[in-house]
C-alpha cells in the first residue's frame, strides 16, 4: 500500500466515522511501512495507538484490505526518535482537536492552561441518580458567585464523568464571567510547569502567575503522590489561592483520606471544602447517556436506523465506565455504516463481542432461574416443568427473558436448560415480556428488582 492510497483510504475513512472521530484518531495516523502482511502506523502517543487499535483497529484493516488484500494485521507505533511529543507532557488526545481549543488564559504572564474539549459541557452532561450531587456542586460553582466551599473535590472511578464536569465549569464561567481568569490543567501538568520554572530558575515568574489565577482546577490529583516537591509547591499555592477566597476544584479517583503517599496536611486541607462523590452508573444513567449520544451520532449518520432494544441491550451489559459505553457506539456506528446496514442487536452482538466479553458479569442461568422462582414464590422444579398454567409460565417467560438480557447464551441453549424447551418458545417469551414491561407496571417493576439483585 503507497502513501497515496493511504491517502485515498483516509477518505473513506472520514465518511465511515464522522468528522469528530477523523479528526481525532486517523488524522494523526502516518503510514511507516508495510512488511510481511503487516501494515504499521506511527501515532503520537501510546493511548492514541492503544484507543484505535481497540476502536477502529478492524475498520482500518477491513479498508486496508480493499487495495492490499494480503495485510493481515495493523500495528501502531510511537516512533524511537520521534518527532511528536514525548508522553508524559502530552495532553490527553481528546483535547488535541484544533476546534476543541479554547484558549484559556495562555495570554502572556498567565498560567498555559491545558485545552477544553468542546463536548464537554453542562449541556452534554446527563444527570442521574450516581452524580446529581457532583454536577449540583458544579453548577453551582460555574455560576461564578461568592465562593461557598472551597474546594470543590470531585472523585470517583475512571471514566465517570470528572474530566467533563470540570470543562463544563470552565466553559460556562467563561461566557458567564470573562473576566476571571479560569484554569484548568491536570496535576501532571501542574507538575511539569513546576519542574520547568525550577529548571529555568523562573520560580518566582510560577508562583506570581498560579497566584493570579481566579479559579484554579486540578485534574487527577492523585498524580501528586509521593512527589515530594511538587506536592510542596500545590501546598503553597492551595493555601494562597484560599486566603485569597479564590475557588479551586479539584478531581481525583479516590476520596482524599485515600489516596495514599499524600501528605497529612494536603490530605486534610483537600477535605475541608465539598467533598463528593461520582457513583458508578447505574442502568437508567447509562441509558441516558446513550440516548443522548444517539441524537448527536445522528448528524454524523443521517439516515441510519436503530433497531428497538439496542441501547437497552447496551445499557444492561456494558459497564459502568461511561468511556467504554461511547466507545462502543462509536465503534458500531462505525461498522454500520461500513455495512450499510440497520443497527440490530446481532450487528451490535458481533461487532461489539471483545467489549461485551470484558464486561460480562457472568450471570448464569441457574442463578436466574433460583432468583425468580424465590420472587414469585414457585419451585424452581415448577419453573423448569412443563406445567403451561399462568402462575408457573409468566415467571418462566420471566426468567427466559433475564437469561437473554444478562448473559451471552443463546436462545437454543436457554431453551435446553429450561426443561429442554425448542429456541421459538423462548424467543416467544422473550418478546412477550418485552412487550409487557412497556404495558403492565407490575412487571416493569419486578424485572427492575430482580435485575437489580442479580447485578449484586
Ligand atoms: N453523565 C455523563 N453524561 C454524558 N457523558 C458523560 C457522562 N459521564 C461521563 N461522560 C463521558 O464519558 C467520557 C469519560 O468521562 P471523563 O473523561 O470526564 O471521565 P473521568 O472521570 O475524568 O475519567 P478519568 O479518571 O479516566 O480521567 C467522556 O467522553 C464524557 O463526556
Amino acid at each position: 500500500m503507497t502513501k497515496e492510497q493511504w491517502g485515498q483510504l483516509k477518505q473513506e475513512l472520514l465518511g465511515t466515522v464522522g468528522k469528530h472521530n477523523f479528526a481525532n484518531w486517523i488524522e494523526p495516523l502516518e503510514l511507516s511501512d508495510v512488511s510481511d502482511g503487516v501494515v504499521t502506523f506511527n501515532v503520537p502517543t501510546t493511548f492514541t495507538g492503544n484507543y484505535v487499535s481497540r476502536n477502529f483497529g478492524d475498520l482500518i484493516l477491513f479498508q486496508v484490505n480493499t487495495v492490499s488484500p494480503e495485510i493481515r494485521r495493523v500495528h501502531f507505533r510511537v516512533p524511537a526518535n520521534g518527532n511528536v511529543r514525548p508522553e508524559p507532557s502530552a495532553p490527553k488526545p481528546r483535547a488535541a482537536r484544533p476546534a476543541a481549543q479554547a484558549a484559556v488564559s495562555q495570554a502572556e504572564g498567565q498560567v498555559p492552561a491545558a485545552p477544553l474539549d468542546d463536548r464537554f459541557t453542562f449541556d452534554n452532561f446527563v444527570v442521574g441518580k450516581p452524580n446529581e450531587l457532583a454536577h449540583a456542586a458544579a453548577r453551582r460553582v460555574a455560576e461564578g458567585g461568592p465562593v461557598t466551599f472551597n474546594p470543590l473535590f470531585l472523585y470517583g472511578g475512571v471514566g465517570l464523568g470528572k474530566t467533563h464536569l470540570m470543562h463544563a465549569i470552565a466553559w460556562e464561567l467563561q461566557s458567564k464571567r470573562p473576566d476571571l481568569n479560569v484554569v484548568y490543567l491536570s496535576a501532571e501538568q501542574f507538575m511539569y510547569r513546576f519542574v520547568q520554572a525550577l529548571r529555568d530558575r523562573k520560580m518566582m515568574d510560577f508562583k506570581e502567575m498560579f497566584r493570579s489565577v481566579d479559579v484554579l482546577m486540578v485534574d487527577d490529583v492523585q498524580f501528586i503522590a509521593g512527589k515530594d516537591s511538587t506536592q510542596e509547591e500545590f501546598f503553597h499555592t492551595f493555601n494562597a489561592l484560599v486566603d485569597q477566597n479564590k475557588q479551586i476544584v479539584i478531581s481525583a479517583d479516590r476520596a482524599p483520606g485515600e489516596i495514599e503517599n499524600l501528605e497529612d496536611r494536603i490530605k486534610s486541607r483537600l477535605q475541608c471544602g465539598l467533598v463528593v462523590d461520582l457513583h458508578p452508573t447505574d442502568y437508567e444513567l447509562r441509558l441516558g447517556i446513550l440516548q443522548s449520544k444517539v441524537d448527536r451520532f445522528r448528524n454524523d449518520y443521517p439516515g441510519l436506523q436503530m433497531a428497538d432494544g439496542v441501547l437497552e441491550f447496551l445499557a444492561h451489559r456494558i459497564s459502568t465506565n461511561v468511556r467504554v459505553l461511547e466507545g462502543a457506539l462509536t465503534r458500531l456506528y462505525a461498522f454500520a455504516s461500513l455495512v450499510g446496514h440497520e443497527i440490530t442487536l446481532e450487528l451490535a452482538q458481533d461487532c461489539l463481542a471483545d467489549i461485551l466479553r470484558a464486561s460480562e458479569r457472568k450471570i448464569s442461568i441457574e442463578e436466574i432461574q433460583r432468583q425468580v422462582s424465590e420472587h414469585y414464590n414457585i419451585r424452581l422444579s415448577d419453573m423448569i416443568g412443563p406445567k403451561r398454567v399462568r402462575t408457573f409460565a409468566r415467571p418462566r417467560q420471566v426468567a427466559m427473558y433475564l437469561c437473554k438480557q444478562m448473559t451471552s447464551r443463546s436462545l437454543p441453549e436457554i431453551g435446553r436448560r429450561f426443561g429442554g424447551r425448542d429456541h421459538t418458545t423462548v424467543m416467544h417469551g422473550v418478546k412477550r415480556i418485552d412487550e409487557l414491561r412497556h404495558q403492565d407496571a407490575q412487571i416493569a417493576e419486578d424485572l427492575e428488582l430482580l435485575r437489580r439483585t442479580l447485578e449484586g
